[in-house]
């Protein structure tokens, strides 16, 4: 049987790996690290090289989440699969449903077959698979059958992608002579999610309970070796999709953090941190050392999409750094997120003093990043009714955003007109035109059915304008409100490069300022303002912002 693995610094022996064993069970410290779909599906061998050279190290015992494969972009990936398989399940008499599930076999088989050596280990994999995904078909069937679909089957199904993935890479181990266990976290809490109504407050009892109870699986069921845990847990009301949606397993690696008490949480991307503007977008992008969790918090909710925005919260709240790395690059240090010392009002995000009037020391002296949010909508409702104050007139907006679940990432508004940013759906679509009748939305293409229910409901008290197709761009750093031109700056650029603002938004964060521009221009704007607002001259020719030192707002 081969025994030889790879590592960070080349190939060791089993004896290596005996170490890292023996070394992990002495080891009391933990590191989570978390592994996204494309990097297990593209490059498994640097993965598992990441999980034995941090082992090798024998400073903490490694737990790993994992999310579901995908072998070259997430669109393409298991957890997309699994949705397309919910959605043809879901038509009358179609089977297309089992095509899809038939090829998510054929590639978690193909990637065992490449990647494993241990034949005996692949047949058992391909036992394990077969299983998994004999219950999706029948879950799936019954979609079929009874046209009836319900949070906790659609959990069910997707969730497998996850375990379909760590039982891959538990496999892999084994056939490393690695002792792996694989953690499945989709039936966690399982008598409180079934009761569990979709109105159950997610507060910080709920985030208690589910971080107890996956320390006290680890403990129960990995005593030794490397727990593999599926980044999909079980236990949130109304289901993980609903509350947290795509990218919920940065949520699970947070919390299997807190869990195991770790000393950091490493979020392994394919680029090697985060960047000042998106690296795939602005070639000039330069890549941050360190980030404050409000600044991370900011970029990942705007459009960076380097970690969930649900990630920060529990991690820094029980003082754990997280550090973002890179599969293809595991000697570079990354972007690290240092807790911050809590303000016991403002939860983990401590207020910036004002720099203007000699604030602390420790505070960025510029905006750290710029980024993008695409497929926004914009709402614009205008009260048909004057005689309503503005206060009633707010609360039957809110009302239906509210009652149609729609995700609202910015808000203005005068007294009575009322400007929404919100997320279309995933994979649905809305026509780019603007329309102010009722009856015209029936005809463009609205498949949004959240959002073509709740344009129903405002245009019972106002005339709305739709504008699709359209994007945010904000400008990301602590203290932005006190930097006195900046907004000046951020607007002039767009201007200048012949961007037509739509909605603005600043003064609600202190860590943000943003502009919803059309979607389309965005890359021409990400570049504009890199080159306008990141350039570093020396500190002496820099003049504008008060308190600053060594960032010029540009010509
Ligand atoms: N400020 C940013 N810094 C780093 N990456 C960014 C930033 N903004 C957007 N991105 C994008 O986030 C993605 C993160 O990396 P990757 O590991 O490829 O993603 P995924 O987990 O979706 O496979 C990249 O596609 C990168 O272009
Ligand atoms: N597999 C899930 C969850 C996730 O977190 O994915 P990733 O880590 O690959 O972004 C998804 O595709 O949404």
């Amino acid at each position: 049987m081969p025994i030889q693995i790879e590592t960070l610094n080349g190939i060791a022996s089993k004896e290596c790996a005996d170490n890292a064993q023996s070394s992990l069970s002495s080891q009391p410290q933990w590191v989570v690290q978390k592994f996204g779909g494309t990097s297990i599906g593209k490059f498994p061998t640097k993965v598992k090289a990441a999980i034995i050279g941090s082992q090798r190290l024998g400073e903490a015992r490694v737990a790993v989440v994992c999310s579901a494969r995908s072998d070259a972009s997430k669109d393409t990936g298991t957890t997309s699969r699994l949705f397309r398989a919910i959605h043809e399940a879901q038509l009358p008499g179609s089977r297309d449903f089992e095509a899809i599930i038939a090829t998510i076999k054929d590639e978690h088989f193909m990637a065992a077959e490449r990647v494993i050596g241990v034949v005996e280990i692949v047949s058992q994999l391909f036992q394990a698979i077969e299983a998994e995904l004999a219950k999706v078909s029948m879950v799936l069937r019954c979609v079929q059958q009874t046209q009836c679909l319900s949070e906790h089957d659609r959990d069910f199904i997707i969730s497998r992608g996850e375990k379909l993935s760590c039982l891959f890479l538990t496999a892999l181990f084994r056939s490393l002579n690695v002792t792996a266990v694989c953690i499945d976290l989709y039936d966690l809490l399982a008598s409180y999610s079934k009761d569990v109504s979709p109105s159950q407050q997610v507060d910080k009892s709920l985030f208690e309970a589910i971080t107890q109870e996956i320390s006290s699986r680890i403990d129960r069921d990995c005593k030794h070796g490397i727990p593999i845990i599926t980044g999909f847990f079980g236990g949130m009301p109304g289901g993980l999709l609903k509350s947290v949606g795509r990218g919920y397993s940065d949520l699970c690696a947070a919390l299997v953090a807190v869990s195991l008490g770790a000393q950091e949480l490493q979020i392994w991307k394919e680029v090697d941190g985060v960047f000042n503007a998106d690296p795939r977008k602005v070639p000039t992008a330069s890549l941050l050392k360190s980030i404050s969790p409000s600044e991370a918090a900011e970029l990942a909710f705007y459009g960076a999409e380097v970690i969930h925005p649900s990630t920060m919260e529990h991690v820094m709240q029980a003082n754990i750094p997280i550090r973002i790395k890179n599969v293809m690059n595991p000697g570079s240090p990354g972007t690290k997120i240092e807790p911050v010392k809590a303000d016991p009002v403002q939860n983990f995000s401590v207020k910036p003093v004002n720099r203007n009037t000699g604030g602390s020391k420790d505070l960025p002296i510029k905006p750290v990043a710029v980024s993008v949010k695409q497929d926004m909508v914009v709402l614009n409702i205008q009260t048909r009714d004057r005689s309503c104050s503005a206060a009633s007139y707010l609360a039957k907006i809110f009302a239906v955003v509210e009652q149609h679940n729609l995700k609202i990432d910015l808000i203005s508004s005068s007294e009575m007109n009322v400007s929404l940013a919100v997320r279309s759906s995933e994979g649905q679509t809305v026509a780019p035109v603007r329309r102010d009748s009722l009856n015209e939305y029936e005809t463009v293409s609205i498949t949004d059915l959240d959002l073509a229910s709740a344009l129903q409901a405002f245009d019972r008290f106002g005339t709305v304008d739709i504008l699709a197709n359209m994007a945010i761009i904000s400008l990301i750093g602590d203290g932005l409100k006190q930097m006195t031109g900046t907004s000046a700056k951020f607007f002039n650029v767009l201007a200048d490069n012949d961007i037509n603002i739509e909605m603005i938004s600043q003064g609600a964060s202190e860590t943000n300022i943003s502009a919803v521009i059309e979607g389309q221009k965005t890359d021409k704007a990400l570049i504009a303002i890199h080159r306008s607002l990141f350039s570093i001259v020396p500190e002496t020719t820099y003049p504008r912002i008060a308190g600053g030192k060594g960032w010029y707002l540009g010509a």
